[in-house]
């Protein structure tokens, strides 16, 4: 066991605040390895496995300077663009495990390996969480070895999604080699920390919860029910939201109206997880949005998607809505 700020002085959980880091990434960006170095050991399986190696959350902790450093690991959850129900059991299994809410999400990927997969990650998790969670991530490089002479700095500035996409984070990044050891790489999580104390700061201390979140406390206060089941039973609801932001009720005309109304986008930000799109664009859940998908943009925001295609006219309900 790592001394200094690892030290466990074996003090119980209670006499701990919890600081929980949630892992989300796409598939052998390293989400594990990072675990393993945070938590300085083993504690989660990781090798490269094409088909990816986590098949189910999974949390372990740690004490950091009079905190219990609480790390969910969690597969690549958004392997497809429609939701599986594996997905959603897997994203269920995640707020069930960082409930009542997460204080970081630790978004993983790999030095000179960002691209599509990476920033569908992040708005897949922001559109699940809402696009408050975006004040709560970190991003986080691995293989930092690959770097070799190029200052992370000027890595991430000569990528345009790259940069839009740690803008929408508030400029929160570092980087990791999973494979340093002894004091690089406490020097490595102590980086990472100083990151987590700014999110802590910029959100005065709280972590981040949303309906789902509620939900998932819900559930684990009932006793009758077992662990299983509640995953099971969470991710029906996980399931409806995700099928609700095609575009279902009240919210679902808002996106029309978004769609059909688009030139003041101001005041529609008020509404989360409203997907707001400019002239000539084309809204996500529009059923002609199928073709010409581009990336975040250069402004990127979580609640704003950035679409190519053909142009929607607002002369339709976007696809699925029921009024
Ligand atoms: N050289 C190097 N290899 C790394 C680093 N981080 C992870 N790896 C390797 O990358 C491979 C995948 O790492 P994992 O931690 O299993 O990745 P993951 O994101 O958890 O993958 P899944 O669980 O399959 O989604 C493993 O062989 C790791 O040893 C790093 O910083 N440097």
């Amino acid at each position: 066991m790592a001394s200094g700020p690892w030290e466990d002085h074996g003090m119980g959980t209670q006499e701990h605040m919890e600081l929980r880091l949630v892992l989300v990434g796409k598939t052998g960006a390293g989400k594990s390895a990072t675990g393993n170095t945070i938590l300085g050991r083993a504690a989660f399986e990781s090798r490269l496995a094409p088909q990816g190696m986590t098949r189910m959350c999974a949390q372990e902790s740690r004490l950091w300077q009079g905190y219990r450093v609480v790390v969910t690991d969690t597969p690549n959850m958004f392997d497809s663009p429609e939701h599986s129900a594996r997905s959603c059991y897997q994203l269920a299994r995640c707020l069930l495990l960082s409930a009542p809410g997460l204080h970081v999400l630790v978004l993983v990927t790999q030095v000179g390996r960002f691209m599509q997969e990476d920033e569908e990650a992040a708005r897949q998790v922001w559109r699940v969480l809402g696009r408050e969670a975006a004040r709560h991530t970190i991003v986080l490089f691995t293989r930092k070895e690959d770097l070799g002479d190029i200052s992370l700095q000027h890595y991430v500035s000569s990528n345009a999604s790259l940069r839009a996409l740690l803008r929408t984070c508030g400029g929160r990044f570092c980087a990791f080699s999973n494979r340093a050891a002894g004091a690089e790489r406490e020097a490595q999580v102590e980086e990472l920390m100083v990151l987590v104390q700014r999110v802590l700061e910029e959100n005065r201390s709280t972590h981040y919860t949303s309906e789902l979140y509620s939900q998932a406390t819900r559930l684990l206060n009932r006793s009758d029910v077992d662990f299983e089941e509640k995953c099971e039973r969470l991710a029906k609801q996980v399931e409806q939201r995700l099928q609700g932001q095609q575009g279902d009720g009240v919210l679902g005309l808002l996106r029309w109206c978004c769609c059909r109304f688009s030139g003041d986008r101001s005041h529609m930000r008020r509404f989360p997880g409203i997907h707001v799109t400019e002239p000539g664009r084309v809204h996500p859940a529009c059923p002609r949005a199928a073709r010409g998908r581009r990336g975040l943009g250069d402004e990127a925001d979580p609640g704003r998607e950035s679409w190519g295609g053909e142009k929607c006219h607002g002369e339709h309900p976007p696809r699925g809505m029921r009024l």
